[in-house]
């Protein structure tokens, strides 16, 4: 388990972590997201020891980091793949992280194997496509058969072998009771990995909920309907009480979850509907609802002004 207490990490003026008081549980995958610049990276530096507080307190397995006799068997990282030593070998980078933490040579085979490395283990790292260089990152994690496993970014820039190998891998490790927490930007993703969701926003604590509720707090449900009838829907629905809004193409929007009665009420009308399904938002639109007044960085939201980009038109 990961214990953070009232978390803080401050850069000159920048409150970069506000806080932060959130615990991460075993046996689950837990999320961790949150828009550009809101301060992941920071906590999990944080947590590894790598950043210290300003304030606050970050306790792994009830021990700080630091305090952790040889923590690759407690907590394993990804969190910048490209930090590895490129001129090694992959297989001499995992026994270097190996013997430093005592950690038996088989290990290293073994992880290798793991992440489908051993036909390269002896190749330089410095020649490794990303995805490779991520796997490599992943083996080191895994290295020490650690209870708690962070991953920062984890599918980035793989393809998609790669990204289902990735989350198979995460809820097989949750699956055993381990501790997995992982930040990724990539929200059908998480969508499908995570079982809990942090979300943090300037630093500060959002959310701290399962992914069902996350996604039904913060996202509308609605009824959508069509109808060969639509007309008398509409009379029918109105005389009821219910709101209807109509949308293009002849469907009609009612918000709720509501299905059952409008079925009941179609149905005792003898009205024939050819669509009465229960809508709820995606998690990415439950997200950008709920981050909307903490992003840092917003791009025009109509796009680019309607001249722009003409000069090389005119040969300027
Ligand atoms: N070493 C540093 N010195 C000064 N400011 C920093 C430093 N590291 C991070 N920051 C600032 O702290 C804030 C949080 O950064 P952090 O990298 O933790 O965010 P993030 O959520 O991981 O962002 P992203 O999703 O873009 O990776 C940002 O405003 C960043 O500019």
């Amino acid at each position: 388990m990961i214990e953070l207490d009232g978390l803080t990490k401050r850069y000159g003026e920048k409150l970069a972590v506000d806080d932060l008081t959130f615990s991460v549980e075993p046996g689950i995958v837990t999320g961790f997201l949150g828009p550009n610049g809101a301060g992941k990276s920071t906590t999990m530096r944080m947590m590894l020891g790598l950043d210290r507080p300003t304030a606050g307190d970050v306790l792994i397995d009830g021990r700080h980091y630091d305090r952790l006799k040889n923590p690759l068997k407690y907590i394993g990282a990804l969190l910048d793949a490209k930090a590895m030593h490129g001129g090694r070998s992959a297989f001499n980078h995992l026994l270097c992280l190996a013997q430093s933490n005592g950690i038996p040579k088989a290990r290293v085979h073994e992880v290798l194997d793991m992440v489908g490395l051993t036909a390269v283990a002896k190749k330089k790292a410095k020649g490794f496509s990303f995805g490779m260089g991520q796997r490599l990152g992943i083996a080191g994690a895994l290295l020490g058969d650690p209870r708690i496993l962070m991953f920062d970014e984890p599918v980035n820039g793989l393809d998609p072998e790669g990204i289902h190998w990735i989350r198979n891998l995460m809820k097989s490790l949750a699956s055993q009771g381990r501790t997995v927490f992982v930040s990724s930007h990539l929200m059908s993703e998480m969508a499908l990995t995570a079982d809990h969701l942090v979300v943090i926003g300037q630093g500060r604590l959002l959310a701290d909920t399962s992914m069902a509720d996350f996604i039904q707090q913060n996202s509308r449900s609605y009824v959508r309907i069509r109808s060969p009838q639509r007309e008398r829907l509409l009379d029918v629905l109105h005389g009821a009480g219910i709101t209807v809004v109509e949308t293009g193409g002849g469907t009609l929007e009612v918000d709720g979850g509501k299905s059952e009665l409008i079925g009941e009420l179609a149905a005792g009308h003898q009205i024939v509907l050819h669509e009465l399904s229960p809508q709820q938002a995606s998690l990415e639109e439950a997200f950008m609802r709920l981050t909307a007044e903490s992003v840092e960085y917003h791009a025009h939201p109509q796009g680019p002004p309607q001249d722009w980009g003409d000069a090389w038109k005119k040969g300027a």
